[in-house]
Parts: structure tokens; sequence; C-alpha cells
């Protein structure tokens, strides 16, 4: 199938600045690659175009845009717990190591389940693209039959999506947790899983949950797995005061959070670390010389980080930004954009971090974040299409146009900071519609 597009497009190509292409048709090969991407093209020439592009256009179908729509790049979520999804809005009132033990190992362990698994999976899956979530980075749970249905249930949905099965070999509950030699041995069959399907949209990821929950041993040879098999490592970095502490008294040898990791060969240009809010200047030097970067969970930081990420200090370092649903209490990044610019004001007179640019993050930074920059997050030749089609005036809209002068740049706005999934009518991966019914 080829996805024809008329009308305006918005996408932020370079941090900080939203790019408005207005009448401009866009059309993709049956790959989901853009193959012609212009603008300025009048709404009576489009079929003249496509005769001569050899999409006669009685056979083909355009999507006309209308002057309160447009199509903006899909959302990059770089960090999220699929198996917290059950208790997400809930259990937010504890200190992340009480958090960990007192909701989400339990939630967590109950995907043992695989029929509970399908279950959850699939509502979580749907609700995310109906988010506009077009990609997600997925942390699923230490079992490898309900990770590979978080797996499956993205494909079967056509959602993008990088998955990994959780590593832990020590310091969770005794029915939650691995042995070395058993938790090497899943992440391995599951990385095989994985690129044994025939799919470019699903990538695995290595995934030791974080440095308590894993020795030494573990981390080594996930390092080395992430090595061998070339696929991504994600994990939570230098999160809060008390982990980082913690972190210090179980190895004194290491400096830092980064150090350590990055001496297990799990600090490479491919690796994704949610948090980083304590990351020392030595941490992002040697974070951005590896290639490694953060993903940003501006609502979880709230509850457990003891800070905000310092975006000015960490600068140097890639940023995404990330739900991480269940610490943070909403699945749309939407409200992870809005609490990027909220939060970031904190300490200054203004928000440091400006719409656009928190846009940006859930886009083309997210894409750069997770190896995708050259593949989605803005709209180019060559590039896959992941897209919203966003409408702010649908029956249901959860926002008023009230004035009569709204330039398109006001539009994106108030959808970025009022709009919801009312507003995201239509939902693309690879080209195809994957909007949920
Ligand atoms: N926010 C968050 N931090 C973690 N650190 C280790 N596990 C987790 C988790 O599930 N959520
Ligand atoms: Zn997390």
């Amino acid at each position: 199938m080829v996805a024809i597009i008329h009308g305006t497009l918005v996408h932020t190509p370079i941090k900080g600045e939203l790019a408005i292409l207005r009448n401009c048709l866009l059309i993709t090969n049956d790959q989901g690659n853009i193959t012609l991407l212009k603008q300025d093209v009048a709404m009576e020439t489009v079929p003249s175009i496509l005769q001569q592009a050899g999409l006669p256009s009685g056979d083909t179908k355009v999507r006309y845009l209308s002057d309160y729509q447009f199509l903006m790049p899909g959302l990059v979520d770089t960090h999220i717990h699929a198996p917290q999804y059950p208790f997400t809005g809930t259990s937010t009132d504890l200190p992340l190591t009480e958090w960990l033990n007192k909701y989400t190992f339990p939630s967590e362990q109950k995907f043992q389940d695989t029929d509970w698994a399908k279950k959850v999976y699939g509502t979580l899956v749907r609700r995310l693209l109906r988010n506009g979530t077009t990609t997600a980075v997925y942390f699923a749970s230490i079992h490898l039959e309900a990770t590979q249905i978080l797996a499956d249930t993205t494909v079967g949905y056509g959602q993008r999506a990088l998955v990994g099965l959780v590593s832990m070999d020590r310091n969770a509950p005794d029915d939650y947790v691995d042995t070395t030699a058993t938790a090497i041995s899943k992440a391995e069959r599951f990385i095989q899983y994985c690129q044994h399907q025939a799919t470019s949209l699903l990538t695995p990821v290595v995934t030791p949950r974080f440095i308590p929950t894993c020795t030494l041993a573990l981390l080594e040879q996930l390092g080395g797995l992430a090595r061998r098999y070339n696929v991504p490592v994600q994990s939570h970095i230098s999160e809060s005061l008390g982990e980082v502490a913690f972190v210090h008294q179980l190895h004194p040898d290491f400096e830092s959070d980064a150090t350590l990791f990055d001496a297990c060969g799990l600090l490479t240009d491919r690796s994704i670390m949610a948090h980083g809010v304590h990351l020392t200047d030595t941490d992002v030097h040697l974070m951005a010389a590896r290639g490694s970067g953060v993903a940003v969970c501006p609502l979880s930081n709230a509850y457990f980080a003891n800070g905000v990420f310092p975006f000015q200090q960490h600068a140097a370092l890639k940023t995404g930004l990330g739900t991480d649903v269940a610490g943070g209490y909403s699945p749309s990044m939407l409200t992870s954009i809005r609490q990027t610019v909220v939060s970031s004001s904190f300490g200054h007179d203004h928000p440091v971090v400006d719409w656009k640019t928190a846009l940006y993050m859930a886009t083309l930074g997210g894409a750069e974040l997770v190896g995708l920059k050259d593949v989605i997050g803005s709209f180019a030749q060559g590039k896959q299409l992941d897209a919203l089609v966003i409408d702010l005036t649908t029956e249901d809209s959860p926002l008023d146009l009230l004035l009569d002068t709204e330039s398109m740049d006001l539009l994106v706005e108030k959808f970025v900071n009022l709009g919801d999934d009312r507003c995201i009518v239509d939902v693309l991966v690879a080209g195809n519609y994957v909007t949920p019914q």
C-alpha cells in the first residue's frame, strides 16, 4: 500500500525550530519510504502529478487534509515499562526502592501468566498507538514467553518497537529474580527470537534493569551479548540520590553508574539510559564520548529523582523523552512533553526547554537516541513515514479555536498543550494506517 497525503506538514528538523510545509504532497512506496515530498502543490494539480508518477488517480486514494488538520511525525516513547501498565495512574506515593518492592515487582511478576500478558499488552499497544506513540522502547519483565508476546503484539498492531527482556539476578523478590546463567540464557534467546522475525519494525534490546539488581558478572555478560548480537542496550542510570548511594555501597571501586556500565561494555552508541538526573560532568563526558544518550522521563523524575534533569549542564548528551509508565502516571507522550517544559523552569525564571524543543525530543531527538535518526522523526525523502494526522476541529475536540487569526504555529502549540487522542484521527507507521479501531 502506498500512502498519499496532501496538506500541511509540521515537524522539527532542527532542535527548537518548527518547520511548516504548506500544500505539501507526500507519497510513499509500498515499503513506507517517502518517495516524494513537495511543497506548494495546488490541490488541483495532484491528479496529474500522480499520473506522471505512475500512480493513476483512479486507483489511488489521496488523503486531503483540511485547514485545521496537519501531519506531524509520530511520537517516540524512549522509555516505558509494559508490565507496569495495569497500575498506571496510581501508586506514586513512595520513594523508588519502596515503590519497586511494594507495587512494581509484584505487578511484573504476574506476567508469568501468558494470558494476562496477552490481555495487558494488547490493551497497552492499542492505547499507545491511539495516543500517537508510533515507536516505543519497552522494558518487559524477566519472563521469556511474556516478553515474546509483547514483541508479537507490537508486530501484530504494526507499531515500531524496541523490546527488552529484563535481566536481574539479585536484590529482587525470590519469585521474581533469575540466576545469572538463566538471566543470560533468556536474554540471548529473546534476542534470537526477535532477530528471526521477518520485520524491520522490531528490535531486541539488552536490558539490565539497573545496577542494584544485577551482579557484575551479569552486567559483563550482557555487555558481551550486546556486542556479539550488535543490539541496543537500555537501563536506568543515576536516577535518584538513594540509587546512587546504593551503587556506591555495592561497588565502592567504581566512581559512578556510568563508569561501571562502561567497564562492562554497556555504554555504546546504542545505549538508551533512563533518567541520568545525577550524572556528574565526568559521566556526561564519558557517555557523550561513547555516543550513549538519555531517555528523560520528567514525570517519574518528579516522584523519584530528587531533582530535575539538568538540560543545560547535560547538553552534550543525546536526549529523548519517555513516559516511564508506571513511574510516570500517563502513557501519553503529550504529557511528557508538557512536563518537560514545566519542570525545566524549576530554579529559573522561564522554561529552559520550550515546547518546540520538547516536541523535537519527542520526535527526531528520540529517533536519534534509539538509532533511527535517518529513518523516522521528521519528514524527508527516503525516510519512513511514521506520522499522525491531527485534526483540531473534531466534534469532541478538547480545545477551542475562538480567534480567527490562529497561525499554524499557534495551532500546533495548542495541540501540544491542550490536545489529546481525540485530535489524533489517524496514525501511520511505515506508511501503513495503524490507527486502533
Ligand atoms: N522509574 C523506574 N526506575 C527504576 N529503577 C529500576 N527499576 C525501575 C523502574 O521500574 N522504574
Ligand atoms: Zn524506568
